[in-house]
């Protein structure tokens, strides 16, 4: 199930962010360098406000650094427009959200389908092996609003995975679920990462999340150390 790809997936030099604060600039990211390699597993920890979400917007290209170089599968995104950018969220990128932002009108079995119709695929061994292993098989053709909290993040992540992506950016996954459910889905999000090759980067505030991955990195006054 793995497949080919740059051993380097994100790469970061020198990344500055920064947003106008009343009048005045408050830099959020300052000269950061870091990098993640395939399958790697990564949790970003640090204070409410210190820019971890604005790490993974700018990774996944839902904002842009003032300054530096991002590189993405061994390419520079610098000269990428939107065409580039969709390019490398559908075949690349899986997200999973603290609010699981599932697709409501639509059943389970057509969430998990929805980012693999965008790439002219359809349903797949792979799809089936998720489903199982997440245990939702039975849920299929339910509507999507009618599940709880765990089991729409357990959707949220065969949505994340079906194609296979070289990354998964989560923010706070665990983040709505009680710790019993927030210790399945952490068991599963890694185990099925794995499975895939998908190398993760997953914000949290829980230090039990956090310990399911393998390396840690906590943002703080606009450094991260690791
Ligand atoms: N679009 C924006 N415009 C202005 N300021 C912003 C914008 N996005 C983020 N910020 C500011 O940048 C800082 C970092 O925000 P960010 O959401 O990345 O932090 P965070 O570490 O993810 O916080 P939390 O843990 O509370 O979710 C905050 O001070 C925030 O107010």
């Amino acid at each position: 199930m793995q497949h080919s790809q740059p051993s380097t997936i994100v790469n970061l030099q020198h990344v500055s962010k920064g947003f106008a604060d009343g009048g005045q600039y408050h830099q959020v990211l300052h000269q950061l360098n870091l990098s993640i390699h395939t399958s790697e597993t990564v949790a970003l920890t640090g204070p409410s406000g210190s820019g971890k979400s604005t790490l993974l917007n700018i990774i996944g290209g839902f904002e842009y650094a003032d300054d530096g170089q991002l590189q993405l599968l061994g390419q520079s995104t610098q000269t990428w427009g939107d065409s580039e950018w969709s390019q490398f969220r559908r075949q690349s990128l899986g997200v999973v959200f603290q609010q699981f932002n599932l697709l409501t009108p639509l059943n389970v079995r057509d969430n998990i389908l929805f980012p693999l119709s965008l790439l002219g695929r359809g349903w797949n061994d792979w799809c089936d092996y998720l489903l199982e292993k997440l245990g939702i098989e039975a849920l299929q053709n339910r509507a999507v609003e009618q599940l709880s909290g765990g089991q729409q993040q357990r959707v949220a992540i065969a949505r994340a995975l079906a194609h296979q992506p070289a990354l998964l950016l989560a923010d706070e996954p665990t983040g709505n679920l009680d710790a019993v459910a927030g210790e399945e889905v952490m068991q599963l999000l890694v185990k099925l990462a794995a499975d895939a090759g998908t190398a993760i980067l997953m914000v949290t505030h829980s230090d039990t999340a956090a310990q399911y991955m393998t390396r840690r990195w906590h943002l703080e006054q606009g450094q991260i150390h690791e």
